[in-house]
């Protein structure tokens, strides 16, 4: 069974910026959105996530149900949303923010099992150490692992994740990515996440989808759908492939940049100052 979009139509006021779009997300896959900057990623993860509404074509999880049609609270318990600004509430230490994940699923006062997937999700972002923490004094990239914890938190059937690493440092970037891979795997999530880095995608994606102007133009997996005249489409933008450790990796060229004819060494040869060396001679030969 699967999360099924099909022929969504999305816009604001009267433009339409998702145009059609048809794809499909399996439980236990990780799908990769990817398109250039205003294709409309953004729009159709909110519109799966109940934030924005559709004017045409349908979104079913388990082939029946119309998530458009849900109650708030039901949709909570399937869908679980990382925006990709960060908005946290104030007055909230950042283990209360986290528990706002589990709101679905208690009444009044949070029960011990509220606490554990709490602790789980903090502990899989590396939150252990910053609990206590008010989440206003958070860097950014701290406040989007606690939006991802408080995500996980929930415990949803369908994890959106909207560019959640984009404020990231590398060490933080690929942690989360592993867990998103890792908690789509173990839980048997359909997860969706939209993303600007095309070699990230193709290492830690199952499959990926090219929105271009609204449209789904390409999808499968980056080894098959990854091109030099794809992404010269949809990012105007000429590049090289090359295969790492079996991932495709994607090396953009510049007609400013010659490093592609003159390769450089890596690890670079140690500087060579030949000023440095005039000057040595000079000072021997005055000597
Ligand atoms: N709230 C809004 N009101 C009006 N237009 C909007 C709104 N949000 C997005 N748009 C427009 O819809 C189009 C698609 O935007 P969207 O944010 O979905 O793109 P995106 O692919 O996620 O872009 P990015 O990679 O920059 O995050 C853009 O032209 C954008 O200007």
């Amino acid at each position: 069974m699967t999360l099924k979009i099909d022929s969504l139509v999305v816009g604001y006021g009267k433009r339409d910026v998702v145009k059609g779009a048809t794809l499909q997300v399996g439980k236990g896959e990780l799908v990769g959105l990817l398109g250039s900057n205003g294709s409309g990623k953004s729009t159709l993860i909110k519109t799966i996530a109940g934030i924005n509404q559709q004017t045409g074509g349908t979104i079913t999880w388990n082939g029946t149900t119309d998530l458009a049609g849900l109650p708030r609270r039901e949709l909570a318990k399937i869908v679980a949303y990382v925006p990709q600004s960060i908005g946290l509430s104030f007055g909230l230490d950042i283990r209360e923010a986290v528990l706002l994940g589990r709101t679905p699923y208690f009444g009044t006062r949070p029960r011990e099992e509220d606490w554990d997937h709490v602790e789980t999700a903090m502990s899989l972002l590396g939150l252990d150490q910053l609990g206590d923490r008010s989440v206003t004094e958070l860097s950014g990239g701290q406040g989007q692992r606690v939006l991802i914890a408080r995500a996980l938190a929930q415990d949803p059937e369908i994890l959106l994740l909207d560019e959640p690493t984009s404020a990231l440092d590398i060490r933080y970037q690929w942690q989360t990515l592993n867990v998103a891979r890792q908690i789509t795997r173990k839980k048997n999530v359909a997860a969706v996440i939209a993303i600007h880095d095309l070699n990230q995608a193709a290492r830690f994606t199952d499959r990926v989808v090219f929105l271009h102007d609204g449209e789904v133009i390409a999808e499968g997996r980056p080894a098959d759908v990854y091109s030099p005249e794809l992404i010269k489409r949809v990012y105007g933008v000429d590049v090289e492939l090359s295969a790492y450790k079996g991932f495709v990796q994607v090396h953009p060229l510049s007609e400013h940049d010659e490093t592609h004819h003159r390769p450089v060494p890596f690890p670079p040869a140690p500087a060579v100052n030949p000023d440095a060396g005039q000057l040595e001679l000079q000072g021997r030969y005055t000597a």
